[in-house]
Formats: structure tokens, sequence, C-alpha cells
């Protein structure tokens, strides 16, 4: 079977090169034509111009029973990677002026076909280029993707558990034709992105996750699987096309939902009992009752709600560094909340958790440096003539005691009546900017275009000389606001950061408005693999308060001087080692570790930091041509 390729841990400075992998001999039980269309093995691919290129040596191809199949020409690594990259770049140029989502939809489809094809060579063109095909394969065109799913998926990836499969799931986890699987990801597609409730097609949310998992982390890519729990969708639109490919009945909910999602944790707990398991996109109810329900059972966490919150927290200390106040100051940071929903209440609970750590006091008294807005529903009764008319009406302002129909979950967030500085409940967002003047503005409303110019200008009498505006939401037409409009209308001393990517800001006479990516793709990657690498059986919450310390620390004082919060895309492999190792050092700490294949809990324990994030480091995979005969 394959072997992680090795890769020294000195050439993981911060700049980005790998140095050479050194791979070890890879027997194959496969021939022919077999080899040829299996991504894993395959070492030819197939350009736009139609040809393969291909590079497999003649002993492979004679050892392989592949003389014959494949064109005579052997052409390297390198010069496959050059033909790629040249088919690429010509359809960027060829689609120049087209509308954003043929273009994406088109960059999409050429790296999934290189991906249907070798598997080693899109990992390996994906973490060299991982700025620019990370918002393709990732947010946000991966949720144009789940949007036209039925059209786009050529080759099947991942498994699919509906609720037809009740009673089955034990046999079925063993069609997975890998027998060991470190990471695997699930969502049952009832909140993608911002989009919604996709249904089956939220497959492409797993898939893009665990592509992210292997350019950043190098979990090794025949180790990963992708899940959907198809459980049914509520989108009238999805249940009436004619090409959906799922369920066509409405979500289960209740027992019924959660007896499924038993059936499949359990399935995979006994076929793979140290696979890191990571919900991704489910509707808030269900993201925080499964994760109370597994965490303490299972070793999984969910990403919306607890990799946010550490994404978020190190970008809101980061912003309290970058007013040049010290650390200590986050306790006196305004915070205004927009999005009560698994993301928005993951960042306060643990914001409050760490302000109240630093303050040494109780989180109800840290609350109040936390204003929280969602939406509230009230039902109005109008007399008209002889009839009495009720109407339903939905309305988003401050979260305040006040509210009659208080999520339980947001409750710990409501103002008591005496911390609103006069406000009223449902306030709306921009009477509570132009009271509360906060230092921090963070949307988790997955609303486009909410943080309005009137909202934002408000902004420009924060208390902070660095206002911070955060607009989370995914995919792009769903961010609060645009970079341009943030520092166009909230003035350009700024700190702006946003979940799907957007370019740096020309703000004239040399000066650049910075955009940062606050996006849970910078701890993921570093919770999943060091959890794995751990051996704990649970990821706790020193675990992820250590990724989010990390992340937090990370920036030099130059970059936060700058308006810089999060390292560079293309440093994400440095940041997932030093995160991986900060969570396995917390494991550790915790007495949780039980070690990961040869390296037991004691050679864990006695690591330095540096020597931990370099057995991190070594042991992530990377992508090379293995031989697939032995030389002699
Ligand atoms: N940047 C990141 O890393 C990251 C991480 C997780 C989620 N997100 C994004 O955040 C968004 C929300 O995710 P979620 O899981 O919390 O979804 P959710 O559906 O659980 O919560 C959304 C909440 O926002 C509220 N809301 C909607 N419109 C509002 C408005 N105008 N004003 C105030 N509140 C409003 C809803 O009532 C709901 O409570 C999505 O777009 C998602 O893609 C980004
Ligand atoms: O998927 C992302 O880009 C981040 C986050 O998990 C989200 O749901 O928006
Ligand atoms: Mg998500």
């Amino acid at each position: 079977m394959w072997r992680l390729a090795r890769v020294t841990a000195t050439s993981l400075s911060r700049s980005r090169r790998f140095s050479t992998a050194i791979p070890g001999p890879c027997m194959v039980h496969k021939r022919g034509a077999d080899i040829l269309h299996d991504p894993w093995f395959n070492k030819a691919i197939k350009v736009i111009r139609g040809y393969d290129d291909t590079g497999f040596p003649l002993t492979e191809r004679d050892r392989l029973g592949l003389r014959g199949l494949l064109p005579p020409r052997v052409i390297s690594f390198e010069q496959q990677y050059a033909r790629f990259m040249e088919s690429y770049r010509s359809l960027e140029k060829n689609t120049q002026g087209q509308p954003y989502g043929v273009v994406s939809l088109a960059k999409w489809r050429i790296l999934n076909r290189l991906h249907d094809r070798n598997e080693t060579l899109y990992y390996r063109v994906l973490i060299d280029n991982i700025k620019d095909f990370a918002p393709i394969i990732y947010t946000p065109t991966v949720g144009l993707v789940c949007q036209n799913y039925s059209g786009l998926f050529r080759r099947p990836r991942g498994m699919y558990f509906s609720a037809k499969d009740k009673g089955e799931m034990m046999s079925m986890i063993y069609n997975w034709p890998a027998h060991q699987v470190d990471m695997i990801v699930l969502t049952d597609g009832s909140r993608i992105l911002g989009l919604g409730d996709l249904g089956v097609q939220g497959i492409g949310i797993p898939i893009g996750k665990l592509d992210m998992y292997v350019a950043a982390a190098g979990i090794n890519p025949q180790r990963i699987l992708p899940v959907m729990l198809d459980v049914g969708t509520n989108n009238q639109e999805l249940l009436e096309d004619r090409l959906y490919l799922g369920l066509r009945q409405p979500r289960l909910e209740g027992e019924e939902y959660l007896a499924i999602v038993d059936e499949f944790m359990e399935a995979v707990h006994t076929r793979w009992p140290k696979a890191i398991v990571q919900f991704e996109d489910f509707q808030m109810k269900w993201a925080f009752e499964t994760l109370q329900r597994y965490r303490k059972r299972v070793c999984m966490f969910n990403d919306d709600i607890q990799g946010t919150a550490g994404v978020a927290l190190a970008g809101l200390l980061g912003s309290v560094r970058a007013q040049g106040r010290p650390l200590t100051d986050f306790v006196n940071q305004k915070i205004v909340v927009v999005g009560a929903g698994s993301a928005g209440l993951g960042v306060l609970s643990m914001a409050v958790q760490a302000a109240s750590r630093m303050a040494g006091n109780s989180e109800a008294v840290t609350r109040n440096q936390f204003f929280l807005i969602d939406k509230d529903v009230r039902l109005y009764t109008f007399s008209l003539s002889q009839t009495c008319i009720e109407a339903l009406y939905q309305f988003y302002g401050l979260v305040t005691k006040e509210r009659k129909n208080l999520d339980p979950a947001a409750a710990p967030f409501a103002k008591a009546p005496g911390e609103i500085m006069g406000l009223k409940e449902g306030a709306t967002l921009l009477e509570v900017v132009k009271k509360v003047k906060p230092h921090v503005l963070l949307g988790l409303s997955g609303v486009g275009g909410i943080f309005n110019e009137e909202v934002l200008k408000a902004m420009r009498e924060s208390a902070s000389t660095k206002p911070a505006i955060f607009a989370m939401s995914n995919p792009t037409l769903n961010a609060e606001c645009t970079a341009a409009d943030a520092f166009k209308h909230a003035g350009e001393n700024i700190v702006f950061a946003s979940g799907s990517p957007f370019e740096n800001i020309d703000l004239g006479n040399g000066k650049v408005g910075y955009v940062n990516q606050a996006n849970n793709m910078y701890l993921f990657p570093g919770i999943g693999l060091g959890a794995l690498l751990s051996g704990a059986h649970f990821i706790t919450d020193g675990m992820l308060q250590a990724a989010a310390e990390c992340l937090a620390s990370y920036m030099t004082e130059e970059e936060i001087e700058k308006g810089i919060l999060y390292p560079s895309i293309n440093s994400i492999r440095q940041i997932t080692a030093e995160v991986g190792a900060a969570v396995l050092r917390a494991a550790v700490a915790e007495e949780l570790a039980e070690g990961h294949g040869e390296v037991g809990p004691k050679e864990l324990a006695h690591m330095s930091k540096e020597e931990t994030v370099e057995y991190i480091t070594q042991n992530m995979w990377f992508p090379v041509y293995s031989p697939l005969v032995h030389e002699k």
C-alpha cells in the first residue's frame, strides 16, 4: 500500500517550499487498464487537447501490463504538471470577461477532471497553487457546485447513508474500499454555507473540506471519507426537480432523524474507532444537539460551531493588537454579533470564556461587552371591521431578556434591561451600532449586504482606533458587506475580514486596505490532524482553545499593524502544523493522548514544542509519484 511520503521539517519554514519527499517502493495489485482507471495509481493525465500525457516509466509498463495502452512517449511529473497548468491558464484566458459563475464552474471542472484521473498530480497542483485553487475547490465556488451538483459530478465520491438504509449501515460501511480512514467530514445538507437546505447536493462540502485537509494538513487522501446523511430535504425546488438525486421526501425530524445519525456513528466507530469525525453545515438545532450527543463518545467536533469560534476569537484578539492595546484589553472591547445561529453562538460562547478567563470574573459579567442581534417573530392581531386578523411579523433586532420566544441556546447572551444603554428589545442593527459604538461588528447571519452604507458609516464613530468589520458569511454573495464597501464607508483605518476571499483594496497614495479571510480553514485541518496524531478519544474545549491561541499568536507585530490578522493562505501548511502541535500538546497536558502508530504517549509527552511541530510535519503526506514495482 501507499507509504507516507516523508517531508523534512526544515523545509517547513515560513516560506512555502517543501523538500523532495522520499517515496518508498509501493506494490500495486492491479494490472493494465485497471491501473489507468484508478486515480490513486494512475500516472497519466488527459489535457484539454485530448491526448494522454503519461508518466509511467518503461519498467512499469512492461511489468504492469501497460505496454501498448499508452502513447509511447514518457514524460516526467514536472512536465505533466506544467502541461496541466498551461491548460488551466489558457482556460482562464479564454473565459475572461464571462460571468463569474461560468468561469468558476469551468475552473472547477478542469480541476475535478484531474482529481478523477490522477490524484497525485491533482493534490500537488492544489498544494502548490492553494491561493488560486482553494476558492475553486472550496469556498466560495463549492457552494455553486453544490447548487449545480446533479449536472457536475462525473465520478461519485464519498458515501451516502440515507433514511432508506436504516438497519443496513453496519454492513454498508464495509463497502468503502479503504481499510484505514483517518478523517471523515459528515453533513446532512441542511445548511450549506449561506445557501440553506441543498439536500444530497451538499456532498460537495465534505469533498471540498477534505481536499483542504489533504492540502493543508497532509492527511493521506486514501484515508479520507466524505459522507452525506440523506434524510430528505425541505427544499421544494429540489423535490420538484426531476434530476434531483436524493430522497424525495421532507427531512426526517426528532427521534427518527437522530436514529439515523446514531446508526451511522455507531457503524463508523465500529469499523474505524480512531477516525476523526467532523460535523459540517448542519442546521443549528442539530448542530448543537449532535455535538452534545457525540463529543464524549467519539473523537468528533462541529466545525461551524467550534472551528469558527476559534478563528473568530483569533481575529478578535488580533483586532485588539491592531489597536496597539495589550491582549487583556479584550475584556473592554464592545462586540456586536449579528446572527445567533450555530456559528454566531459558537463564537460568543468561546469569546465569553476567553474574556472571563482574562478578567478573572464570571461569564455573566463578561457577557456585558457582547450585543447579539437576531430575528424575532411576533404575532400581531389587527381588527378590521368585524374580523380579527392575525399576522406573523418577522424582524431582526437586539436580543434581550424581554424577547418572548427566545431560543434557549441564545438565552445566555440576551441583554438584561439595565445593560442596553437605553436601547430597547429588538433595536435595529443601526440603532445598536450608533448607541454602542462597538469596537467590532461581526456578521454570521448568512445574509448578504446587511452591513449597509448607513451601518458602515456609523462604524466611523466606533470606540476603537481601528474598528473591525468581520463579514464572515459565505459564499461571497452572502457576505454581510464587501471589502470595498467596508473600506469606502467605514473608513480606511478599519481592519476587515470575510469568510470568502476578497482582493486587497487599493486605497490610493500607496496605501493598501488588507483583506483577511476569517475562515475556519485556518483551524479545522490542524484540529483534525492534532487530534489524530495525539490518539485522543475526544476533542476537548482545552484542545480547541489551544488551537485558537496558536492562530491568534501567529502573526507578527508588523503584520498586525498593517491590519493583517490571519496568515496568507500560502502558508496554510505551516500554520496547520503549528495548530496541530498545539492541539496535540493540549491533549498531552489533559492526559488524553494515547499516541498514534509507533509513537506512544510517553514519546509525545517528552517532545518539546519544536519537536512536536516537527513530528506533525513529518506525518504530513506530500504528493509524489511512487514506484509501482520494485526496480529489480
Ligand atoms: N467564515 C467562516 O469560517 C464561517 C463558519 C461558519 C459559518 N459561516 C457562515 O455563517 C453563516 C451562518 O452560519 P450558521 O451555521 O450560523 O447558520 P444558522 O442558520 O445556524 O444561523 C444564521 C442566523 O442568522 C440569523 N439571521 C438571518 N438574517 C439575519 C439578519 N438580517 N439579522 C440578524 N440575524 C439574522 C438567523 O435567524 C440565524 O439565527 C453562513 O453564511 C455560513 O456560511 C462562516
Ligand atoms: O465552509 C466554509 O467556507 C466555512 C464554514 O464552514 C461555512 O459553513 O461557511
Ligand atoms: Mg461550514
